[in-house]
């Protein structure tokens, strides 16, 4: 597979309650890709809080150690806008397949997240392998990105 990211680095994942059951099936795909991953919880059905495991994804890629980042919750919302805090994280929330394709393209994204109540688990994975292996396309939507930290 030919990915712009380095794939020799695992990649992060986490999710809470509403995500888990994607998450579980994501890392299969990964693994069955011969793909290393951190799994950052959640580790159960049980009611969590998405904070826990978006902080830790996004510092995982904030900081390099990792090739990316997927997240998923409910919506997807509450993991966007929590790993968006962290400097260097371009968390893309991610619905159809030109959605997921344009996160790399346009956006340089470095995490996706999937909203688990709101797309099949099928579109969910097509959705990652359409996210790790498009590139970014540079070029004007690079000075764009460029401008994206906070200037306040
Ligand atoms: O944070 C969210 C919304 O932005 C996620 O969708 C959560 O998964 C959702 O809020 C969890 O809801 P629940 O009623 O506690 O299952």
């Amino acid at each position: 597979m030919i990915s712009p990211f380095d794939l020799g680095k695992p990649v992060a994942i986490g999710s809470d309650h509403a995500g888990f059951e994607f998450k579980e099936a994501i890392i299969s795909l990964l693994e069955g890709k011969g793909l290393q991953y951190i799994d950052c919880g959640t580790h159960s059905r049980a009611s969590a809080d998405y904070p826990d495991f978006a902080h830790p994804v996004a510092m995982a890629v904030e900081r390099g150690t990792v090739a990316f980042g997927i997240l998923l919750c409910g919506s997807a919302n509450g993991v966007g806008i929590t790993a968006n805090k962290h400097p260097g994280v371009r968390a893309a929330v991610c619905w159809g397949d030109e959605i997921a394709s344009l996160a790399r393209q346009h956006n340089d994204a470095n995490i996706i997240c999937l909203p688990a109540r709101f797309v099949a688990l099928t579109d969910a994975e097509e959705m990652v392998e359409i996210f790790m292996t498009t590139p970014f396309e540079g070029g004007r939507h690079l000075a764009r990105v460029n401008k994206i930290g906070c200037q306040s």
